[in-house]
């Protein structure tokens, strides 16, 4: 597509969609400093804008049962507490969110839900447009495959999403769809731009966020974090994994300050486990790579040792819940390992399957998990990070949600 001025709105329809992700190892300790590995998932957050040409802007969130609309008159005055000197080096401020929450409507009795996705969008929005020096008339929708608020990376697919299609359709960023083309993906520069705004939606959506998962989300694959440090893992073996979804309802953002609390209460406590969990990081990305190098099933034994261990770690770190501790009780039944992923408190469980695991053990497990009410697929990891689509490329549920609303 030919190069567009920075500031000049993309006369086109454009669609971008986004990984979810699983943590295998190291959240909540990444928040502090320490390494994360994460690996994307094919299940995807998909966003279609399109020019309007009536002066409003709307957002269609059918995931969370919500629609927004404004006229783009009534966000300007909201531009003077967006300068883009500011907001492209600081995080959201309080002061910004509290003017955002006024303009929306938003009181304490708005769903988080709907709070959170609202403040995001209109942070992306007005810092972006501020940025290149217009408020763009756009319908926007986005559709996702992913569990709202279960660990998968939500959030950050869903900040991904939006930043790209915002950085793209105001023209800071190109549109990498030729014509005739289906795919298209970004620059390494450009995705760096991207993951650096999906970060501030996060930071309105999780309040203190590592950034592993919008790193992930943009990038794709399997990467470590640490401290805003992302280096892709090149040699990762074929992981089998079982995704349950506990369907426990729970926030990041509330999660991750109650880590803060007890680390605050017990330092001397809460560092050892803080540190235990960046070890085994550290040395689970060991066996992968020795996996990757020769595959061999004496691996695993590791692997599993290293789920148990993490599991009770983010147990003593408060973010465990009931619902995982049967997660994990029932597949160690069938002799299987599990631990918790993204903030816990509920959401989803990862269940390590071996490469000789008996399908009849799987779905044994399946079965016994399926009892209790949870949500269970197995799930292949490493999909690609955040792309371009045509519309035509679309699988058929995709552009039925785009084109239901
Ligand atoms: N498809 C979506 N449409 C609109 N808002 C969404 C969507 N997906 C996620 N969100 C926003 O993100 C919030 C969930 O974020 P949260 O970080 O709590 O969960 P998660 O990202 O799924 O889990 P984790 O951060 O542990 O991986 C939702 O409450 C909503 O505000
Ligand atoms: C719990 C956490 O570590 C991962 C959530 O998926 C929070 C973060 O890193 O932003
Ligand atoms: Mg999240």
């Amino acid at each position: 597509m030919g190069a567009r001025a920075e500031g000049e709105m993309l006369a086109r329809t454009l669609c971008v969609s986004a990984p979810g992700k699983v943590i295998l190892h190291g959240e909540h300790a990444v928040v502090h400093g320490k390494a994360a590995l994460a690996v994307a998932v094919n299940l995807r957050t998909f966003l279609k804008m399109t020019p309007r040409n009536d002066g409003r802007v709307s957002v269609e969130l059918p995931n969370i049962g919500t629609r927004l609309c404004w006229e783009t008159a009534e966000l300007q005055p909201l531009l003077v507490a967006f300068p883009a000197a500011l907001t492209e080096s600081l995080p959201p401020s309080p002061e910004q969110i509290e003017k955002l929450k006024e303009f929306a409507g938003l009181t304490d009795t708005t769903a988080a839900t709907q709070s959170l996705a609202t403040l995001a969008f209109l942070y992306l929005y007005l810092s972006i447009a501020s940025k290149c020096g217009f408020l763009p008339s756009v319908a926007i929708l986005v559709y996702s495959e992913l569990p709202t608020g279960a660990g998968l990376g939500s959030s950050a697919a869903y900040s991904v999403c939006l930043a790209g299609a915002l950085l793209s359709g105001c023209g800071v960023i190109g549109y990498p769809l030729e014509e005739g083309q289906a795919v298209g993906r970004w620059s390494e520069e450009e995705l760096a731009l991207i993951n650096s705004w999906a970060f501030r939606g996060e930071q309105v959506i999780h309040g203190n966020p590592s950034g592993v998962d919008n790193a992930v989300g943009t990038r794709g694959g399997a990467l470590r974090y640490q401290s805003g440090n992302i280096c892709s893992l090149k040699s990762v073996p074929t992981l089998r994994i079982l995704l349950t979804n506990t369907r426990v309802p729970r926030s990041t953002k509330v999660l991750v300050a109650g880590v803060k609390d007890k680390i605050m209460k017990f330092p001397a406590v809460m560092e050892p486990v803080l540190t235990s969990i960046d070890a085994i990081s550290q040395e689970c990305e060991t066996v992968l790579e020795a996996m990757a190098e020769r595959p061999s099933l004496e691996h695993y034994p590791v692997l599993e040792e290293l789920v148990d261990i993490n599991q009770h770690h983010l147990n003593v770190m408060g973010v465990g819940h009931s619902s995982l501790d049967k997660v994990c009780q029932v597949t160690a039944s069938h002799g299987l390992h599990s631990k918790l992923t993204g903030a816990g408190g509920g959401g989803c469980a990862i269940t390590l399957l071996r490469p000789d695991t008996a399908p009849s053990v799987v779905e044994a497990a399946i079965r016994d998990l399926g009892d209790c009410g949870f949500e269970c697929w197995e799930t292949d990891i490493g999909a690609s990070g955040i792309r371009a689509h045509s519309l035509q490329s679309l699988k058929a549920e995709v552009l039925e949600a785009f084109g239901r609303m």
